[in-house]
């Protein structure tokens, strides 16, 4: 039995791996990254310059999930793409690197620099932060995620996907889903958090940017983040590889967002909350329920959710 998977050239020895934004933003958790059971690792999304991101409390973990307005706090490009060149990275296919720049001239700055560089991984291309005060999300309006995508592709040539956020109507699905299958995207990351939800504790909020107001993740949102695995994975081409991320505490959830299709599955809520030992856990888990019912790996079954 073994959890390999698959995304491009690219084979990860087991289908799991961290969500970007958790514990990825400095070296020192990056290196737990690298070194842990997960199958991949993906960095803190990054701008050109450093950021401090939004005043603090702006990550809470809650009894059925998480909610957080970092505001994009990271290191700096340089940073990361040292980093993922340094001695340890370098000859590794399989990093993932993720960009927010903050303009589409930002994204093309870090694309030409990675380009250009030895990075030999893949760009996970953030069109979906929901925390940046007076920055609508890209991929929310369509005709200005095309305009991006073809100058992205137009200048960069490594393998590159997007993280997008949860869509709701069943015609952005199509919507966007024509828009992605006009570009050679190697996969999408399938969802980033529900974006400016509000959660009160007593009489009050418990996050300090944004009046309160945050991305959702964990428990509360794997009912939307399969529906939208399913729904890309259904609509988009066969050589887009769909990232499962949203709502993964245990071995049924990764089962789950693999029977509707992904091939990697992101860990965060969870992440935060337990350390890289749930990537040990949700591994176990997983072939738990692979040898009860008898799949051998995960081509087996991925994909094959039933319907009525
Ligand atoms: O506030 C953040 O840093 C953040 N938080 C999220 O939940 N998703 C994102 O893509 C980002 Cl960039």
């Amino acid at each position: 039995m073994n959890l390999e998977s698959k995304i491009y050239d690219r084979t990860f020895a087991n289908c799991l791996m961290n969500a970007s934004g958790v514990k990825c933003m400095t070296f020192d958790e990056l290196e737990v990254l690298r070194t842990a059971e997960n199958g991949s690792f993906i960095t803190k999304s990054c701008t050109l310059q450093p950021r401090e991101g939004n005043p603090s409390p702006r990550y809470i973990d809650l009894k059925l999930g998480s909610i957080n307005s970092m505001g994009l706090p990271n290191l700096g490009f340089d940073f990361y793409l040292d980093y993922v060149l340094n001695e340890n990275n370098r000859n590794n296919k399989n990093v993932f690197f993720s960009l927010a720049g903050l303009s589409l001239e930002e994204n093309m700055e870090m694309l030409k620099q990675i380009q250009n560089s030895d990075f030999k991984g893949l760009v996970e291309l953030n069109l979906s932060c929901p925390n940046i005060p007076g920055k609508p999300q890209t991929a929310y309006d369509f005709d200005r995620t095309k305009v991006v995508l073809e100058e992205v592709f137009s200048l960069y040539k490594k393998p590159l996907g997007v993280k997008l956020p949860p869509y709701f109507d069943m015609v952005h699905f199509e919507m966007m889903a024509e828009i992605l299958n006009k570009f050679p995207l190697k996969f999408v990351t399938c969802i980033n958090s529900i974006g400016n939800a509000l959660f009160i504790d007593n009489e009050t909020v418990v996050i300090k940017p944004k009046g309160g107001f945050g991305g959702i993740g964990g428990a509360y949102v794997k009912p939307t983040a399969l529906a939208n695995v399913r729904m890309f994975y259904k609509l988009l081409r066969n050589d887009i590889a769909i990232i499962g991320c949203g709502g993964v505490e245990n071995g049924r959830d990764v089962f789950e967002h693999l029977l509707c299709g992904a091939s990697m599955v992101q860990v965060g809520t969870q992440l935060m909350k337990e350390g890289t030992d749930v990537f040990h856990r949700l591994i176990l888990e997983l072939k738990e329920i692979m040898q009860t019912k008898g799949y051998k790996n995960i081509e087996d079954f991925r994909g094959s959710l039933k319907e009525l």
